[in-house]
């Protein structure tokens, strides 16, 4: 007998007018689905990984990271990496051996999409492009990011909630939603946690209706080390733009929003969710970290440009605010062109001047203000990382995945940079302006780094671990390097036998907090077991009716 997946639409044909739809029984055949970027659907352990050089046997936990990883070949030929299933890596470090984990999360989305053998969502945040049967389903994929709370680890992505999973066994858990304390449409991937007071603050934009359909609504929410919601607030956006990351200062949020602006309209018609707009600022929302009120937030504004990620924030004794993050001179998602425009290209996009940018906000200032930077450091780099033991508060040194184009690239062999030519790490220090960097190589590139504390030690004192892409051998090794001394290269390289694929972020998480939380969680502990959502969200009971 046909089953109910064979007998419905794929999708609405409207939709696949000017796009063309793949039989979905092969990747197609574009740059998002080749080379380094292949697809790689792996889950599976491997216990006892070759290492090279000696891992320091203080560094006892694991590092967690997560790659946007198509389980089934999309619907439309032109799909993008950011719209792959969210595929989760652990390495497990212990006395000086590593081992290697990987699992999908289990989405609603992936659930659905299993039982049918194929993918039944369509384009990136646009539900008008998906199958009629899964109307109502959560469409994240939960593919930016993974971080430890509470003795769960949380897989999340932008455009929807979180979900929990097992920290030792990367079980799904299921969506996670606070307890019933959180019922947002979406769900920020870079919530930030207070080091001093253990609270989690965290965001969502376009968190209105069902989270993609152009709302200006934000939310800001605390959630304190038990768990317990503190603080909720609401604001207006000037539009619906992409609020991928925030800073938090002791006192206050600070929201950048880019100029990629959401039209239902153009959803409706089967677009794309962004589009660029060179004319329009950049944003930043400023708002209190308590007791925040709808009229409290202010938007001050720049020249066009492309927020990446924050390195750090903090306020300095005058009572301004010290904000820092990379921003870039162009579309760096040049897959979400302005609206008259096609796609740019990779080449383009690689040739974004990305520097490290410090602004001083006067929390003072007038909503609507125009703004300058402080500071504009011509580091060339993106996915900044901070010793998150001084989150919220003055720090020097920062660590980022960076771009020297004056370096030898076996272009020959390695083709295309894919995700953009991170042919190096960087140490940076704000106070005595260090510049400590070690180069991959002609035919590597690096992923996000994470940083590794020392027990005891001083800011920036301990490791840095990346993932780096052997692009010639389509090939991954994990480095460990000294956070101090990036230039002397890496005390020791963890040997994966094959390849990943390109990741977005992640995280390092102490054995002490895995075991500690472990505890706490068995049936009859303390805290008992994680709890995954009960009920459908709002928007998915208003819809349904
Ligand atoms: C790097 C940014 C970024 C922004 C939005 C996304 O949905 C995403 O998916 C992997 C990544
Ligand atoms: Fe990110």
């Amino acid at each position: 007998m046909a089953h109910i997946f064979d007998l419905a639409p794929v999708v609405n044909p409207a939709y696949v007018d000017g796009r063309k739809a793949t039989d979905q029984t092969r990747y197609p055949d574009t740059p998002v689905f080749q080379g380094f970027n292949k697809p790689c659907r792996l889950e599976g352990d491997i216990y006892e990984l070759e290492v090279s050089g000696t891992i320091p046997s203080e560094i006892n936990g694991t590092f967690y990271r997560v790659q946007p990883d198509h389980r089934f070949p999309p619907i439309f030929e032109d799909d993008i990496h950011f719209n792959g299933d969210g595929n989760v890596t652990a390495i497990r470090i212990q006395g000086g051996h590593a081992d290697y984990k990987q699992r999908y999360v289990v989405t609603d989305r992936l659930l659905v999409e299993n039982t049918a053998r194929r993918s039944l969502f369509g384009r990136y945040r646009n539900p008008f492009t998906d199958s009629e049967m899964v109307k109502g389903v959560i469409r994240t994929a939960a593919n930016t990011n993974v971080f430890f709370w509470r003795g769960m680890l949380l897989a999340t992505k932008e455009d929807g909630p979180p979900y929990a999973m097992d920290p030792v066994t990367l079980k799904t858990i299921g969506r996670y939603d606070f307890e019933g304390q959180v019922q947002a449409p979406t769900f920020t991937a870079h919530p930030k946690f207070d080091p001093e007071t253990g609270e989690m603050i965290c965001f969502a934009y376009e968190a209105g209706g069902n989270g993609q359909d152009g709302s200006c609504d934000i939310a800001v929410w605390t959630i304190d080390k038990s768990g317990f919601k503190t603080e909720e607030a609401w604001y207006k956006a000037p539009f619906c733009g992409m609020i991928h990351d925030c800073g938090i200062s002791q006192n206050y949020v600070v929201l950048p929003m880019t100029p990629l602006k959401c039209s239902l309209d153009r959803l409706a018609k089967g677009g794309n969710h962004w589009a660029w707009d060179p004319n329009e600022p950049q944003w930043y929302g400023i708002v209190p970290r308590r007791g925040g009120k709808p009229e409290d937030i202010i938007w001050l504004k720049s020249d066009n440009a492309f927020h990446g990620h924050v390195v750090g924030c903090y306020e300095r004794e005058d009572g301004n605010i010290v904000f820092d993050l990379t921003v870039a001179d162009g579309n760096i998602f040049f897959f979400f062109p302005p609206d008259d425009q096609d796609a740019g290209s990779v080449a383009h996009r690689n040739a974004i001047q990305s520097p490290t940018t410090r602004w001083v906000f006067d929390p003072k200032t007038p909503s609507g203000s125009h703004v300058k930077p402080n500071l504009v450091w011509d580091t060339s780099g993106e996915f900044s990382r901070m010793d998150d033991r001084y989150v919220g508060r003055k720090y020097n040194h920062f660590w980022q995945a960076v771009v020297d184009a004056s370096r030898e690239y076996d272009a020959k062999r390695c083709g295309s940079p894919a995700g953009g030519l991170f042919n190096c790490i960087g140490h940076y220090t704000w106070d005595e302006r260090i510049k400590d960097v070690f180069w991959a190589g002609p035919r590597a590139t690096f992923q996000e780094p994470a940083f590794i504390p020392k027990e005891g030690g001083g800011e920036g004192e301990g490791w840095l671990i990346a993932l780096m892409n052997h692009l010639d051998v389509l090939r991954n090794d994990i480095v460990i390097l000294d956070a101090l001394n990036i230039a002397a290269g890496p005390v020791a390289t963890i040997h994966l036998p094959m390849k990943l694929r390109l990741g977005l972020h992640g995280n390092f998480v102490d054995q002490r907090d895995i075991e500690a939380w472990e505890a706490r969680r068995v049936p009859g502990g303390t805290v008992g077991p994680v709890e995954p959502a009960k009920k459908p969200l709002p928007w998915q009971v208003n819809q349904s009716s």
